[in-house]
C-alpha cells in the first residue's frame, strides 16, 4: 500500500498571531510537491508539523499504512525533514553520513558498503575525510540529501534546498532529487521562488494569507533532467 499523509483541519499560531489554519491536503505515494510562499508564511513550520517536529494547535496529521499521530513526539521512519540550513556533526563527512545508519543498526560491513555508496550518490566522495563544518553550503546540502539518502525515505521534505547556492550549486541538487524521484521518493519542497528543483515538482501549492491554495498540475512532466550521473548505479538500497 502507498504511504499517503492526510492534513485536517490544521492550526497553527504563535500567540494570537494565526499563522496558517489548513482544512485539508493528501500528499500521495510519489508525488513531487512544490510548497511555495513569500518569506515568512509559515512553510517551514507547515513541514516540520507534517513530518512530526512540531506540534499543531489542533487538528490532525496522519500517515497511512501506519497510522500515527506525528505530535505524540514520534517521528516515522519512512519519513524525513531537512532544514534549510543543514546540521552536521562535529565529525569527519564519513561518519555524518554514517551515523543514521547505525543508529538503524545492521552489519559494520553493508553499513561500509552504503556509506560509501552515498558518498559517491551525492559526489563528496573526495571529501569523506573532511570535517563536516568546513564543509560549503552546497557541499552541506549535499551532505544532507546524502544522509537523507542513506536511510532511503519513503517521504522527504526539503526545506529551501537552494538558499544561497550558486547556479552549479544548485544544478548538483537538482540532480540528487531527480534521482531521489526516480526511485520513488515523494517529495515536498518548500521555496518562495521557482527554481531548477521546483521545476521537478508536478504539484504546486501556494501557501498565502494564511490559506493553502492548490496549484496548476503538470501530470506529464518527466523529472528527468540533464545529469552526468549513472542513473541507476545505486538504486538498491
Ligand atoms: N517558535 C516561534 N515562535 C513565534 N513565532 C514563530 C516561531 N516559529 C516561527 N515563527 C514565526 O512564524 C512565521 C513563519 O515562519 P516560517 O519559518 O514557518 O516561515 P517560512 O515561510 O518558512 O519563511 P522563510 O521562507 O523565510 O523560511 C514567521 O513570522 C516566524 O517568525
Amino acid at each position: 500500500m502507498g504511504l499517503e499523509l492526510t492534513v485536517d483541519n490544521l492550526v497553527k499560531r504563535f500567540g494570537t498571531r494565526e499563522l496558517f489554519a489548513i482544512e485539508q491536503l493528501q500528499v500521495r505515494e510519489g508525488e513531487s510537491v512544490h510548497l511555495k510562499g513569500e518569506n515568512g508564511v509559515g512553510k517551514t513550520t507547515l513541514m516540520k508539523i507534517m513530518a512530526g517536529l512540531e506540534k499543531p494547535c489542533s487538528g490532525t496529521v496522519i500517515v497511512t499504512p501506519k497510522q500515527r499521530r506525528w505530535w505524540s513526539g514520534r517521528i516515522h521512519p519512512d519519513v524525513i525533514y531537512l532544514h534549510q540550513t543543514p546540521y552536521v556533526f562535529m565529525s569527519k563527512v564519513i561518519d555524518n553520513v554514517a551515523y543514521g545508519l547505525k543508529l538503524r543498526g545492521g552489519s559494520r560491513q553493508n553499513i561500509k558498503i552504503k556509506v560509501k555508496q552515498a558518498l559517491v550518490w551525492a559526489r563528496l566522495e573526495h571529501l569523506a575525510e573532511q570535517p563536516a563544518h568546513s564543509l560549503s553550503g552546497g557541499e552541506r546540502q549535499r551532505l544532507a540529501l546524502a544522509r537523507a539518502w542513506i536511510l532511503a525515505p519513503r517521504l522527504l521534505f526539503l526545506d529551501e534546498p537552494t538558499a544561497n547556492l550558486d547556479r552549479h550549486s544548485v544544478s548538483t541538487v537538482a540532480e540528487l532529487v531527480s534521482q531521489l524521484l526516480k526511485q520513488g521518493t515523494t517529495i515536498m519542497v518548500s521555496s518562495h521562488q521557482s527554481n531548477r528543483v521546483t521545476e521537478l515538482c508536478t504539484r504546486h501549492l501556494l501557501l498565502e494569507g494564511g490559506a493553502l491554495h492548490e496549484g496548476v498540475h503538470h501530470e506529464n512532466m518527466p523529472h528527468e533532467i540533464d545529469s552526468m550521473m549513472e542513473p541507476q548505479r545505486y538504486a538498491q538500497h
